[in-house]
């Protein structure tokens, strides 16, 4: 399985592509990471250096992929945070070009908008972009509760709200949706729910709640639920696999008080996660 990742890069730490990268190669895939920004480091710590790419700059090198003759055998392609319109755009061009070359390869965009507590982080136009333009063009998409709101207009208080979220996000385009870190008034305060939507039915997965708030979380959650749903077909199923290792690894951060997610230390969780959950239909 071939990925071509779209999305922001550190050189120390892990957020965007150098969360979500190993993952994906850990479980077998080749990935194309193509950076959008390439900082020092992701923004939580308040200060950074880097750079911040633009359109043509994507386009180039999609443009120097597709000269090797590979788009054809691209499997999928998975985007992120969205430094700019000017960058979704390119994004959103390098999706038609891979669906162009093979009509199976999946789309998954991680909505990146915002979050509940820290509200919209990202540059005016871009909750626009995400809502008209990337989010119509996905056939997966991994929005938390913050994004699902805004994406769907829905203020999700409930299950059944969130459940009349995702299909209303659903019929904007997006066949399937994953729900992150979902807090509904169902949802014990010690514990934390996604759920996944596909094909008119739902599924809801509850795991413990850790002490802790690290960033990139939700790039190699959207990784992971993409690699296993193109393996699968199953949206439940995807989510079973994707949100084991996903808690093995904040499991792991949390254990060693790390400010940084442990992709690397913790990476057995990807392959063999040490704690599973039950996938409830609901
Ligand atoms: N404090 C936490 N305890 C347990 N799991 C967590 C915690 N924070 C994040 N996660 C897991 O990581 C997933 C993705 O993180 P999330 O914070 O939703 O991503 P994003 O950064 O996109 O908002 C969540 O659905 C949840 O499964
Ligand atoms: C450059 C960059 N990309 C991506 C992210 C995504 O982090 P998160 O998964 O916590 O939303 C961040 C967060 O700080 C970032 O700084
Ligand atoms: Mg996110």
């Amino acid at each position: 399985m071939n990925v071509l990742s779209i999305q922001s890069h550190v050189a120390y730490g892990h957020v965007g592509n150098a969360s979500a990268v190993f993952p994906m190669q850990r479980l077998g895939v080749e990935v194309w990471a193509v950076h959008t920004v390439q900082f020092s480091n992701h923004t939580g710590y308040g200060a950074w250096r880097g750079r911040v790419f633009d359109g043509p700059a994507i386009e180039e090198l999609v443009e120097g992929i597709a000269e090797r003759g590979v788009l054809s055998s691209c499997d999928g392609v998975l985007s992120g945070y969205m430094g700019s319109a000017d960058i979704g755009t390119a994004i959103l061009r390098a999706v038609a070009r891979v669906r162009e070359a093979n009509p199976a390869a999946l789309y998954c965009c991680d909505p990146v908008i915002g979050d509940i507590g820290r509200g919209v982080f990202v540059r005016p136009g871009i909750p626009e972009f995400m809502r008209d333009h990337a989010v119509p063009a996905a056939d997966i998409i991994t929005p938390n509760q913050f994004e699902l709101d805004y994406l769907s207009g829905i203020e999700t208080r409930t299950l059944a709200d969130a459940k009349a979220a995702v299909a209303a996000v659903q019929a904007s385009g997006p066949k399937v949706v994953l729900v992150t870190s979902l807090h509904t008034e169902e949802t014990p305060d010690d514990s934390i729910d996604m759920l996944a939507g596909a094909g008119g039915q739902f599924w809801r997965l509850r795991t413990p709640r850790l002490s802790l708030s690290v960033n990139g979380a939700g790039d190699a959650t959207a990784a992971l639920f993409l690699v296993h749903y193109a393996r699968s077909r199953s949206a439940g199923e995807a989510l079973g696999a994707a949100a084991a290792s996903i808690y093995g690894l904040l499991r792991r951060t949390a254990e060693a008080g790390a400010r940084e997610i442990l992709t690397v230390a913790a990476q057995e969780e990807f392959v063999a996660p040490s704690r599973t959950f039950p996938v409830e239909a609901v």
